[in-house]
């Protein structure tokens, strides 16, 4: 029997999207009988004739629509744009609906992550845009509860829909403690419920 997985599937130009996704890969492997699967969404181009390159030039596999079939629980990481999700994201996700009409994410457990360079530029109103269309997909939402005492001693990045990252300039990817045990701390909650709700 294959080991069930824990998909982390994120976009990120500068780092600080992806290494939140590291950090939230350990709080699911500290679970046991579940693993995370981490895997980058490639970007879009402008430009409808260009094929992007089959592997990407670093970092983790591009994502691949079985990839997001086969998991037990979904996590998305996205920079904030505009107080939404990055156009690569959205892009990926309007691929899916083909797992929308067989249900095959229904009753699975989902949550997002993000980072944004501003403190009140959008960290709460991205991880809302990524939760609409997985509600649509009738997942099981859930976000991060205020027992994670990291909720309350944050500076910077971390909300109660999901972990957040305060990259105060473009190029900043390195998490404070807070983050990164929020980060942990929603990686192991979706892996407990997927364990449950398998
Ligand atoms: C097109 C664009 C729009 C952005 N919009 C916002 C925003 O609305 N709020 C914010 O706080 N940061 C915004 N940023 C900054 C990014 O969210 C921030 O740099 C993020 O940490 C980048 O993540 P990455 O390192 O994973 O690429 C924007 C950046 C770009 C390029």
């Amino acid at each position: 029997m294959t080991t069930p997985y824990i998909l982390i599937t994120y976009y990120s130009r500068h780092g600080s999207t992806e290494s939140m996704a590291k950090y939230i890969a350990r709080g699911v492997n500290k679970v046991g009988n579940i693993e995370a699967r981490i895997r980058q969404i490639p970007n879009i181009s402008v430009t409808s004739e260009q094929i992007d390159a089959e592997l990407p030039e670093s970092g983790h596999p591009y994502v691949e629509l079985d990839d997001i079939a086969s998991c037990s629980g979904l996590l998305i990481g996205s920079p904030s744009y505009f107080g939404s999700m990055a156009a690569p994201v959205k892009h990926l996700i309007d691929q899916t609906s083909t797992l929308w009409m067989s249900g095959q994410l229904c009753d699975k457990p989902a949550g997002a992550f993000t980072s944004a360079s501003s403190m009140h530029g959008g960290h709460e109103m991205t991880i809302q845009s990524i939760m609409t269309p997985l509600l649509h997909h009738g997942m099981v939402w859930l976000g991060l509860p205020y027992k994670n005492k990291s909720l309350i001693s944050t500076m910077s990045g971390g909300t109660p829909y999901g972990a957040s990252h305060l990259a105060k300039s473009t190029s900043e990817s390195n998490l404070t403690l807070d983050e990164q045990l929020l980060c942990e701390a929603q990686g192991k909650r979706v892996a407990e419920f997927a364990l449950k709700l398998r």
